[in-house]
C-alpha cells in the first residue's frame, strides 16, 4: 500500500551516451556549486542537496546506474574542489564520503527491482531506512574527513553530518522519485488552494513562534494537502517545508554558535525528517485507494465477459450524461439473441461464451459512437441511442439485425450461425429525466422484443408510428 512506483524518465534516451555523459557532468558541477552556495566557510553545510539528487538521477535514469558515471560524478566533485582551493586529504574524503552515499542509496534502490519490465516500486518505510542507512555509513568517512582540519570532536561533527544526509535526502528524494513534469491542476477552483494557503500561514507561525515543537505546525496542513493533492504535489510542498524548516532551525542555532547546540540541532533536523515521512505515506495510500476505487468501478460498469457496459455501468453512464443533457429525444433498442439455449445445449457453456463475445463485439462495431451498448443479463443486450428520431433508430437496430444474420462464428471446426430479435421504443426524455425516461422505454422495448419473437424471431419490431413511418408491416 505504501509504495512508490519510480518510472523511468524518458527526458534522456539511453542512446545518446555522450549527450548524457555531459548531462550528467553539468548536472554534477551546477549542483556543487548551489550546494557550495549555503555552505559557510569553514563550517558544516546547512544543507547539502547534491548527494540526494544525484541519487535521483541516477534512479530515474536506470541506465546511468554503470561504474563509469559514478566515477564521472567523483571526478567532477574533486576538479571542483580543486578549483576551489580544496586539495587536502580532509577534502577527498569528503568527497569520498558524499560519492559512497550516492553509490549505497541508489544501488540499495535499485536492488528493490523484482523484473527488467515493471517499473520500480518502493516501499515509503523502506526509502527512509536506505535513507538512514547510507547516512549513518558515509558520514563516517565525512566526518573524519573534515575533523582532520577542524577543532570539533568527531561525534560532534558526526551527529550534525548524519542528521543533514538523512533529513536532506528524505525531504528531496520523494519529489524528485514521483515528478512526472505535471503539477498544476487541470482548473483552478479557490477550495483546492485552501490547503496549500493553510499550509503558507502554519509554516509562517511556525517561523515566528519558535522553538523545536513549533516544526509539527505543519503537520495537519502537510496531510490535508496530502488527500487533496496529487503526489507529486505533495511530495514537493512536503520537501519546500521541511526545507525552509531545516534552513530556518540551522541558521538560527548556527548564527548562535553551533558548538552549544549540536544537539538541539540535530534533533530538530531528525524531528523534520520524521515529520516529513507522514504526508508522503498518506498521499502514496490516498494515490493507491484512488486506483483501486477506478479499478474496482472499471470492473462494475463493464462486463467481464464482453466488454460492453454492464446494467450498472449503464445507469452510471445515463447519469452522467443526465448532468449535460437539456432535452433529448431517445432510442432504445432491446436485443435477444434467438436459441441461444440450443447453442450451450449443443455446444456447451463455452462455445455459448464465446459468441456472446463476438455478438457483442459486432454489435459495438455497428453501433459505434451513434450510442450504448450494455449487456443487461444473459443473452439480452440493449442500444441507447439519444439524440435521433425514431426512424434512425430503426436504420440502426436493421444494421445490427443485419450484421449478425450473415455472422459466422467458428467453433471446433464448426461454423455457427445465429439470428437475433429486436424491440424497439422511441421516447423524449426530459431535463434530469434521462434515467426514468430510459427505464420506462426498456419495458416499452421488452414489449415489442416479445413481439419479434412470438412473430417468428429475426425481426425488429417497434411502436406502430415508427413502423408505418417506415412502410413495414407490424409484427403484432
Ligand atoms: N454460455 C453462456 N450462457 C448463458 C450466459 N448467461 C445466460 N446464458 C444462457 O442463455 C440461455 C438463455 O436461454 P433462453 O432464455 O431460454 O432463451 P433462448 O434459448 O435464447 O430462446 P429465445 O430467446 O426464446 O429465442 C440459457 O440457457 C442460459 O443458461 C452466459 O454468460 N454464458
Amino acid at each position: 500500500m505504501h509504495k512508490l512506483t519510480i518510472h523511468p524518465s524518458t527526458m534522456l534516451k539511453e542512446e545518446n551516451t555522450l549527450f548524457n555523459t555531459i548531462v550528467l557532468t553539468v548536472t554534477t558541477l551546477v549542483l556543487f556549486l548551489a550546494s557550495s552556495i549555503l555552505q559557510q566557510t569553514g563550517h558544516l553545510a546547512l544543507f547539502w542537496p547534491l548527494n540526494a539528487v544525484l541519487v535521483g538521477l541516477f534512479l530515474r535514469f536506470p541506465f546511468f546506474n554503470r561504474p563509469y558515471n559514478y566515477l564521472i560524478c567523483l571526478l567532477v566533485l574533486l576538479l571542483c574542489n580543486a578549483a576551489c582551493g580544496n586539495n587536502d586529504a580532509g577534502s577527498v574524503l569528503i568527497t569520498l564520503s558524499n560519492m559512497l552515499f550516492v553509490v549505497i542509496l541508489a544501488k540499495a534502490i535499485l536492488n528493490e527491482k523484482k523484473t527488467p519490465e515493471e517499473p520500480l516500486k518502493l516501499n515509503v518505510l523502506r526509502l527512509y531506512s536506505y535513507c538512514l542507512l547510507s547516512a549513518l555509513i558515509s558520514s563516517l568517512l565525512g566526518s573524519y574527513g573534515f575533523g582532520l582540519t577542524s577543532h570539533q570532536t568527531f561525534p560532534d561533527i558526526y551527529s550534525v553530518w548524519f542528521s543533514e544526509q538523512f533529513s536532506t535526502s528524505v525531504l528531496v528524494l520523494p519529489f524528485l522519485l514521483t515528478w512526472n513534469g505535471n503539477l498544476l491542476p487541470q482548473k483552478f477552483d479557490l477550495r483546492r488552494v485552501m490547503p496549500l494557503g493553510l499550509l503558507i500561514l502554519s509554516i509562517t507561525a511556525s517561523a515566528n513562534s519558535g522553538g523545536i515543537g513549533s516544526l509539527a505546525v505543519t503537520l495537519p496542513a502537510l496531510i490535508w494537502c496530502a488527500i487533496s493533492y496529487s503526489l507529486p504535489v505533495t511530495c514537493l510542498l512536503t520537501q519546500l517545508t521541511g526545507i525552509a524548516e531545516v534552513l530556518m532551525v540551522d541558521s538560527h542555532w548556527m548564527y548562535s554558535g553551533i558548538n552549544g547546540h549540536i544537539t538541539q540541532i540535530v534533533s530538530a533536523r531528525m524531528g523534520i525528517a520524521s515529520v516529513a515521512i507522514s504526508p508522503v505515506m498518506v498521499a502514496v495510500s490516498v494515490q493507491a485507494i484512488n486506483m483501486l476505487v477506478k479499478q474496482l468501478s472499471a470492473r462494475a460498469n463493464y462486463d467481464f465477459l464482453t466488454r460492453v457496459h454492464s446494467r450498472f455501468g449503464l445507469y452510471e453512464k445515463l447519469r452522467l450524461q443526465d448532468e449535460k443533457t437539456v432535452n433529448t429525444a431517445l432510442n432504445v433498442l432491446l436485443l435477444d439473441i434467438d436459441h441461444f439455449k440450443s447453442i450451450n445445449d449443443t455446444h456447451g457453456h463455452d462455445c455459448g461464451d464465446s459468441v456472446l463475445t463476438e455478438f457483442a463485439r459486432r454489435v459495438k462495431d455497428v453501433v459505434g459512437d451513434k450510442g450504448i451498448v450494455a449487456r443487461m443479463g444473459g443473452e439480452e443486450f440493449a442500444v441507447v441511442m439519444p439524440d435521433a428520431c425514431g426512424d434512425n433508430g430503426y436504420l440502426l437496430a436493421e444494421e445490427i439485425r443485419a450484421e449478425i444474420e450473415q455472422m459466422e462464428v467458428n467453433w471446433e471446426g464448426e461454423t455457427l450461425s445465429l439470428t437475433v430479435s429486436i424491440g424497439l421504443s422511441h421516447g423524449q426524455a426530459a431535463r434530469r429525466q434521462l434515467v426514468d425516461a430510459f427505464d420506462k422505454l426498456l419495458s416499452e422495448a421488452d414489449r415489442y422484443l416479445y413481439q419479434s419473437k412470438k412473430a417468428g424471431r429475426n425481426r425488429t419490431s417497434a411502436a406502430p408510428a415508427v413502423m408505418d413511418k417506415l412502410l413495414v408491416p407490424s409484427a403484432s
